[in-house]
Parts: structure tokens; C-alpha cells; sequence
């Protein structure tokens, strides 16, 4: 079989890699002609993935049609960009399985309700969990959330894609696997942040448990199910991002945390931190949802420039409450 990846991003090359290892064939759609180049010519993504080899079954290209005339799609633009490349892309009626992780900015939109309005015909399906794209592609074992309203077709999709060390668990909750994956990025920035300001492993693991209650209410809030965010897609991917420095949302955190500014340490890096274009949005959209959501505003005011000893005072000077709400 066929597999068509929009994205030749880290993790668009590394499902492209394990998606082979079924005897199927790759179109992956990569938007630069180097990366393109160092796929086909040295079977390596050098720019997002080095040191990865890949196989001869991967086939990069800069043709979206190409790409679009098989089914499944797996989509793994960044958030922010998805609607710019799906408008480009013929919408043959394939299945579409969207891997990235965000909050469309201006429209607060899901990228589901982005995928729809911009492919017509396609069923969709949204791929999320804990996922480093490094451990994926060196076929470490990895179970993801997949998920479509359409439950047969979450079960369709998890027959295609599942292979031996990757193993979906099928849901209908598509708005709740989406906003676990969104809203654990704008976290793993604070708890990064925890860490450059060497606040220790107590003030982590508080965060980490504050951040999913916050997480909770505001995914309660617009239509997800509260096992949706227990699941892998939410905690599981929480607790993954938010203890590692392989997480590029983790690291950013760690850098404010030691002082510096977001758009000086954002300028030397090719590579997408999801969550520093979510948390304005999501703090938008929580207030709209009349949501309290105090670790995102915090990352906010950071990534605005705001003192970390300051934005430190202001969460643990809040009022005290009770811990169920
Ligand atoms: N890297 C990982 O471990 C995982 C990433 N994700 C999600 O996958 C999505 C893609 O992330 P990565 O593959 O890690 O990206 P990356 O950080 O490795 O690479 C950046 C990507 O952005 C693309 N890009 C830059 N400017 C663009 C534009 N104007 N239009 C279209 N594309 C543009 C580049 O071509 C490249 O593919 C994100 O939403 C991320 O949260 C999800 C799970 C794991
Ligand atoms: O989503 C991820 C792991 O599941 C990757 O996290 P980062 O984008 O923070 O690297």
C-alpha cells in the first residue's frame, strides 16, 4: 500500500520511516528542495531528522498532487501553517489522519474544523500522544490516541498505520485528542521554565498536576471527555514533554527560565515550539470559555517578556483553593 505525509518536518519523516515497515511505499511532501534532496539522494533528513537512515521506500517531493492521489494523508504541518499548505491540496475524498499539535491563531479553530474547511470530502482522523520523533523513527515502542468521530473509521485508519512498535488506541473524541496535545505543549514550556529557574522536582510535579487540572477544565469546557485527557493523548503526553529536554516546548521553557528572551532563543531555531503559538490563543479561547487557566496566562506573560521571578510570585501568591475545581 501507499501512505501519503504532508510535512517533512522531524516528525513527518519519522512516521514517514515507520509507516514503511509494512512493505508500504511513502510520498512524503516536503516544502524545501535540500530536505527533498537529502531524502531521496542520501536517504536522510539532515535538516530535522540527521542521523536517521531511512528507507529507499521514502519518496520526498515538492508535488502536493502527487502526494493527495492515495489514502490515507497523514498531515504533519505545524499547526500554524496547515491551512496554508491543505488549501493547495487537491481533495480527492482520501482519508485524512492530522499529527500536528495546535490552535489555529485568529480563528481559535481545532485543525480538525482547519482540515474540513479546507479538503473538502475527507473523512478526518487526528494522531496524537506521546511521541518524540527521534524514539518513533529508531522504532522505539510508542502507543498514540486515534481518533475519529466516525468510530469505524478510527478503527479502519489504526489497521493501516499500526505497526509493531506503534500502537494506536482508537477513540471517537477527536476535540479531546487535539486539545491534550495543544494544551500539553503551552504546559511543557512552564515546566521547562520550573527547571532554568532551578525551582526543583517538587514545584514540577505540581505544575504538572495543576497544569492537567487545568488542562481538564478548559478541555471540559469545549466538548472533550474527561478520559480523553486521562489517556495518552493528554496526561500521557504531558508527563512525556514535560521531563525531558528533547521536548523543543520543554527546552524553550528551560531557556526563559534562565533569563532569556523568547525571540532571541525562538531566532536560532529552525525547529517549531508548538506551544509558545498556542498559549496566546488558548488564553484567548479559555477566557472566552470563562475558563481560568493561570499556567497558560503565566506563559503568556513570559513569552511577552515578563520577569520569571515575578511571574513565579504572582502563581503562588494566588488565592488559596480547593483542589477538585
Ligand atoms: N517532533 C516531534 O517529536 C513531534 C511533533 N509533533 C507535531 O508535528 C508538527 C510538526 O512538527 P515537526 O515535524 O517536529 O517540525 P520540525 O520542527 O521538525 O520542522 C519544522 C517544519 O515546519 C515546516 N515549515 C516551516 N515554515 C513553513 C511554512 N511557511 N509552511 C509550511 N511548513 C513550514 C518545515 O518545512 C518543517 O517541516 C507540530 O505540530 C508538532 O507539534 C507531534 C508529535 C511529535
Ligand atoms: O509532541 C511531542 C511529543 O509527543 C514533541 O514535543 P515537542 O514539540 O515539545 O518537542
Amino acid at each position: 500500500m501507499t501512505i501519503g505525509i504532508v510535512g517533512g518536518g522531524a516528525w513527518g519523516t519519522a512516521l514517514a520511516q515507520t509507516m514503511t515497515g509494512n512493505d508500504s511505499d511513502v510520498r512524503l511532501w516536503v516544502r524545501e528542495p535540500e530536505v527533498i534532496e537529502s531524502i531521496n539522494e542520501r536517504h536522510e533528513n539532515a535538516v530535522y531528522l540527521p542521523g536517521v537512515k531511512l528507507s529507499e521506500h521514502v519518496r520526498a517531493t515538492d508535488d502536493l498532487a502527487w502526494v493527495a492521489e492515495v489514502s490515507p494523508v497523514l498531515v504533519v504541518t505545524p499547526a500554524q501553517h496547515m491551512r496554508s499548505v491543505l488549501s493547495n491540496m487537491p481533495g480527492k475524498g482520501q482519508a485524512l489522519i492530522l499529527c500536528s499539535k495546535g490552535i489555529e491563531a485568529g480563528s481559535q479553530k481545532f485543525l480538525h474544523h482547519v482540515a474540513a474547511e479546507t479538503v473538502s470530502h475527507s473523512p478526518i482522523a487526528v494522531l496524537s500522544g506521546p511521541t518524540f520523533a527521534h524514539e518513533v523513527a529508531q522504532g522505539l515502542p510508542t502507543a498514540v490516541t486515534l481518533a475519529a468521530e466516525n468510530m469505524e473509521l478510527a478503527q479502519e485508519l489504526a489497521a493501516v498505520i499500526a505497526r509493531p512498535a506503534l500502537r494506536p488506541y482508537v477513540s471517537s473524541d477527536v476535540v479531546g485528542a487535539e486539545i491534550g496535545g495543544a494544551v500539553k505543549n503551552v504546559l511543557a514550556i512552564a515546566c521547562g521554565v520550573v527547571d532554568g529557574a532551578g525551582l526543583g522536582q517538587n514545584a514540577r510535579a505540581a505544575l504538572i498536576a495543576r497544569g492537567f487540572a487545568e488542562m481538564t477544565r478548559y478541555g471540559l469546557a469545549r466538548g472533550a471527555k474527561a478520559e480523553t485527557l486521562a489517556g495518552l493523548s493528554g496526561l500521557g503526553d504531558l508527563v512525556l514533554t514535560c521531563s525531558s529536554t528533547s521536548s523543543r516546548n520543554f527546552s524553550l521553557g528551560v531557556a526563559l527560565g534562565r533569563g532569556g528572551s523568547a525571540d532571541a532563543i525562538m531566532a536560532d531555531r529552525k525547529t517549531v515550539a508548538e506551544g509558545a503559538f498556542t498559549a496566546p490563543v488558548l488564553r484567548e479561547s479559555a477566557e472566552e470559555a470563562g475558563v481560568d487557566m493561570p499556567v497558560t496566562q503565566a506563559v503568556c506573560a513570559l513569552l511577552d517578556g515578563a520577569d520569571v521571578g515575578d511571574v513565579i510570585d504572582g502563581l503562588l501568591n494566588r488565592p488559596l483553593r480547593e483542589e477538585g475545581v
